[in-house]
This record gives structure tokens, C-alpha cells and sequence, in this order.
């Protein structure tokens, strides 16, 4: 069962992603944006440590692995948690378009309880961009990357420069970003105009 409302159905002017050309080889992990993000830094203790992997097109797969920190009923992973690793999936995907973009819109199903220590493979692809809102779905699979979908998701992201982080970030946290080279350097090639 799926209800996605109009607002994540791409417009009729709307076109196919372009996968830029710098965007990494099929197969390749795409590593985190920055190191303190909930879904895929390695910094953060009770984080989702999501690790994508370029596809082929502008398609992502991710793995991540359900943890006792996770739960909301008991032994069960909480709703909210699912959404961030779809969330955090989709967003990876704007990499391959060496797009900055946040999350607009995310509209999820949960299809099937996922319990404790399971491994959710998840699948994502943008399917068309207009102007600055790029249109993807992702789909979280338990047991196998063919095995039963457990959450699906459709999501609205929409491109922001890099002034939008700058802005209204907490000062001490762009500062310390800012002074990190290896973010610098993620951030600019983000930037990187296609
Ligand atoms: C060196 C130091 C610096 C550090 C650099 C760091 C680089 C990091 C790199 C990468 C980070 C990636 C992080 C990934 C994490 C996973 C993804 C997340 O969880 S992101 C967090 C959650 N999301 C938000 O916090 C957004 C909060 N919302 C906003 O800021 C605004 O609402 C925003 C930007 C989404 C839109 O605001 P507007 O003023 O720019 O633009 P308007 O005109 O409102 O919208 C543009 C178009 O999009 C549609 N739109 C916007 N929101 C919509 C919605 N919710 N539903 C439907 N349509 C929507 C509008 O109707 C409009 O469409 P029409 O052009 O008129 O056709």
C-alpha cells in the first residue's frame, strides 16, 4: 500500500537526472558528508553509521544495521530511526549530482516491523529534477538486498547553496567545520557546477 500525495510527484516540465561526471564509479562508497551527522558519521556514537554506495545512473544501495540504541517498542527499531536511514539514503544521493540539497518533503510506509540486529538494505534513486527540487524514492529491504520491503519512501529535496548550513548552523559547529580541511574540501566539491 502506497499513498504518495501529489507534492512528491514530479511536474510535467520536470526532467531526468543527469549523473555528473565526476560523481563516484559504480560500486564506490561515497563516505560521509561530515563526520557528526547522525546517518552516516563515524563520529557519532549512537549514530545510523549508513555507509552508500554509488550505483549505476544516479542510484544509490546503503546498508544499516538495526542497534539496541534504535528501538522504540521493545526489540523493534523505531519509525523514526527507519526514516532517518531513508532520509539519509536519499540524501546521499545528491552527491552523484554534485547537488547541495536538503529534505522538503519525506513521505514513508512502513511495510513491516524490522527487530533489533537486522540489516535494512536499502535502494534509492532520483527519478527527475525541476529547478531546484529533485524528486527520488528509496525502499529498505530486511533480511537480503532481494529479501521482503520493510519501508519505502518518496521524497522532495530541494538544491540550497552552501550559505544555508553558513546561516543557520550553531556558530561553534560551522566554525569547527569550517577549520576542518577535509570538510572544506567536501564542500567544495559540492559545489563544483556541472
Ligand atoms: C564549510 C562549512 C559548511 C558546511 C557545509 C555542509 C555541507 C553539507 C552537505 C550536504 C548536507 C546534506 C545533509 C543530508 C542530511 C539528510 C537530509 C536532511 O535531513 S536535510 C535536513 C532536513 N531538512 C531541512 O532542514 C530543510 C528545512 N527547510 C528549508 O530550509 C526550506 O523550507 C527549503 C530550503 C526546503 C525551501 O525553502 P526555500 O525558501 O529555499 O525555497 P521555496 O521557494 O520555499 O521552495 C522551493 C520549491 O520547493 C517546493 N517545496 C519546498 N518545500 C516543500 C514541501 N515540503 N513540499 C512540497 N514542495 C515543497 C516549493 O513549493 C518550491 O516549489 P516551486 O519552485 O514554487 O515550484
Amino acid at each position: 500500500m502506497s499513498r504518495t500525495s501529489a507534492a512528491v510527484e514530479p511536474p510535467a516540465d520536470a526532467v531526468r537526472p543527469v549523473r555528473h561526471p565526476d560523481a563516484p564509479a559504480p560500486g564506490e562508497l561515497l563516505g560521509a558528508h561530515y563526520g557528526e551527522c547522525f546517518g552516516c558519521g563515524g563520529e557519532q556514537a549512537h549514530g545510523l553509521h549508513l555507509q552508500a554506495r554509488a550505483g549505476e545512473g544516479v542510484t544509490v544501495t546503503a546498508e544499516f544495521t538495526v542497534r539496541p540504541a534504535h528501538q522504540g517498542a521493545p526489540g523493534l527499531a523505531h519509525g523514526g530511526v527507519l526514516a532517518s536511514a531513508l532520509d539519509e539514503t536519499l540524501g546521499s544521493l545528491n552527491w552523484l549530482l554534485r547537488t547541495i540539497a536538503v529534505t522538503g518533503r519525506l513521505e514513508t510506509d512502513f511495510v513491516r516491523p524490522v527487530p533489533v540486529d537486522t540489516v535494512l538494505y536499502l535502494e534509492a534513486e532520483v527519478t527527475a529534477v525541476a529547478g531546484r527540487k529533485i524528486y527520488s524514492t528509496a525502499t529498505g529491504r530486511i533480511g537480503a538486498p532481494d529479501g521482503p520491503v520493510a519501508v519505502r519512501a518518496d521524497a522532495l529535496f530541494v538544491e540550497v547553496k552552501v550559505d544555508h548550513f553558513i546561516d543557520n548552523g550553531r556558530p561553534e559547529e560551522i566554525r569547527a567545520a569550517m577549520n576542518d580541511p577535509d570538510q572544506v574540501r567536501r564542500t567544495r566539491a559540492f559545489e563544483v557546477n556541472p
